[in-house]
C-alpha cells in the first residue's frame, strides 16, 4: 500500500480498510497455528468468561469464538448470571490459571457493578493475560526499557492498522481522544513507545479542537458519534476511529447503524486517511487477541 500523502481541499482520503488488513492477519495467524500444531502436536486456547447478558459483549464474545475457530484455537466459554459473586469469577479464572490448554484468558468488560475490576483483572495470571489488561503487563507498557508480555488488543490494532498502511509514527505529533484503561490510555502509551510525540485529550479538556488541529495522528476513542467534525483537522492528517457508536437509523434492519467518534463525510474531505467504522478498527481488534493467543501458546511451549 502507498502510504498516505497530504491531500488538497476536497481531495477524498484514503479509506483504511481494517477488514481487509485483519483478515490477512487472521489468515497468518491460521497458517501457524497449523505449523505449531503439525511440529509438537498442540494448539493455541483462548478462555473468555462472560459474566451477565449485555447484548453487545454476546456480540462480541460470540465474534471472537468464531474468528478462534476460523484460526484453529481451541475456545473455552464460561458464562455467568449477571447476579454472580465475584469468588464465582475468581474461581473460574484459578482454574484457567492451572488448565495447559489455556494460554490466554479474556474477561470480558465491563462487569456487573458489583465486582471489583481491579480484583478481577489482577487473578488472571500475566502469563495468560492475552487481552493486556494486568496492572503489570500495563505498567511495563508505560516504562522505558521494559516490555509486557501482551499489549491491549484495540491500541494493538490501531499501531498495526498504521504500520500496514506505510503510515510513518516516529517524529509525528499524536493525540489520542479518550483515556480508557481498555484503549485511550494504553494507545497513547504505545504511540508514545513508537516514538510520537502524544498529547490525550478527555471530557476536562477546554480546547479540544485546537489541539486536535495539530495532530498528523488522530486516534479517538470517546463512544460520542460526530464529536470529531472535518474542521477539527489538520489536513493530510492519518485518522483512527475507534469508537462504535449505535445510532437510530429506520432504513436499518436492525433499527440502527454503527457509527465511529468522527465525522466520517467530513474527515474524509481534509484527512490523507481514515478507518471506518464498521470495518476499521473492530475487526482488527479480534485479529490481535488471537496474534496475542498465539504469541502465549508459543511462549508457554517454548516454540519458534
Ligand atoms: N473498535 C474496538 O475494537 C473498540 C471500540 N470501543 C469503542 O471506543 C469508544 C471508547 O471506549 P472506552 O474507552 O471503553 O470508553 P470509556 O467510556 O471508558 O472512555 C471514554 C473516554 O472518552 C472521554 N470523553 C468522553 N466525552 C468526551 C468529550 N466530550 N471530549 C473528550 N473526551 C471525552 C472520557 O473522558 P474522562 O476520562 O474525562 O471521562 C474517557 O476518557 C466506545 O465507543 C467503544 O464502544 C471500545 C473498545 C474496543
Ligand atoms: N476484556 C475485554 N476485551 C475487549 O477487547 C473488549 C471488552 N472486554 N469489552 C468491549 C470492548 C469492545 N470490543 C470490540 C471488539 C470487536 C468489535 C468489532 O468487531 N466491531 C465490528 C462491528 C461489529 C458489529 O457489527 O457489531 C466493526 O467495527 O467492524 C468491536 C468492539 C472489544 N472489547
Ligand atoms: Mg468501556
Amino acid at each position: 500500500m502507498d502510504a498516505p500523502q497530504p491531500s488538497g481541499a476536497e481531495a477524498s482520503a484514503k479509506v483504511i480498510d481494517g477488514k481487509l488488513v485483519a483478515q490477512q492477519i487472521r489468515e497468518e495467524i491460521a497458517a501457524e497455528v497449523s505449523r505449531m500444531k503439525d511440529a509438537i502436536g498442540a494448539v493455541p486456547g483462548l478462555a473468555v468468561i462472560l459474566v451477565g447478558d449485555r447484548k453487545d459483549s454476546a456480540t462480541y464474545v460470540r465474534n471472537k469464538k468464531k474468528a478462534c475457530e476460523a484460526a484453529g484455537i481451541n475456545s473455552f466459554e464460561v458464562r455467568l448470571q449477571e447476579d454472580s459473586a465475584e469468588a464465582e469469577v475468581l474461581k473460574h479464572i484459578a482454574a484457567f490459571n492451572d488448565d495447559p490448554a489455556v494460554h490466554g484468558i479474556l474477561v470480558q468488560l465491563p462487569l456487573p457493578k458489583h465486582m471489583n475490576e481491579e480484583n478481577v483483572l489482577n487473578a488472571v495470571s500475566i502469563e495468560k493475560d492475552v487481552d493486556g489488561f494486568h496492572p503489570l503487563n500495563i505498567g511495563r507498557l508505560a516504562m522505558r526499557g521494559r516490555d509486557p508480555l501482551f499489549v491491549p488488543c484495540t491500541p494493538k490494532g490501531c499501531i498495526e492498522l498504521l504500520r500496514r498502511s506505510g503510515v510513518q509514527i516516529s517524529g509525528k505529533r499524536a493525540v489520542v481522544i479518550g483515556r480508557s484503561n481498555i484503549v485511550g490510555m494504553p494507545a497513547a502509551l504505545l504511540l508514545q513507545r513508537e516514538d510520537a510525540t502524544v498529547t490525550i485529550v478527555h471530557s476536562r479538556t477546554k480546547n479540544p479542537e485546537e489541539i486536535v488541529k495539530q495532530a498528523d495522528i488522530v486516534v479517538s476513542a470517546v463512544g460520542q458519534s460526530n464529536m470529531v467534525r472535518g474542521s477539527w483537522l489538520k489536513p493530510g492528517a492519518v485518522v483512527i476511529d475507534v469508537g462504535i457508536n449505535a445510532v437510530e437509523d429506520a432504513s436499518c434492519s436492525r433499527g440502527y447503524k454503527l457509527v465511529g467518534d468522527v465525522c466520517y463525510e467530513e474527515a474524509s474531505k481534509v484527512a490523507s486517511a481514515v478507518t471506518p467504522v464498521p470495518g476499521g478498527v473492530g475487526p482488527m481488534t479480534i485479529a490481535m487477541l488471537l496474534s496475542n493467543t498465539l504469541a502465549s501458546a508459543k511462549r508457554i511451549h517454548n516454540f519458534q
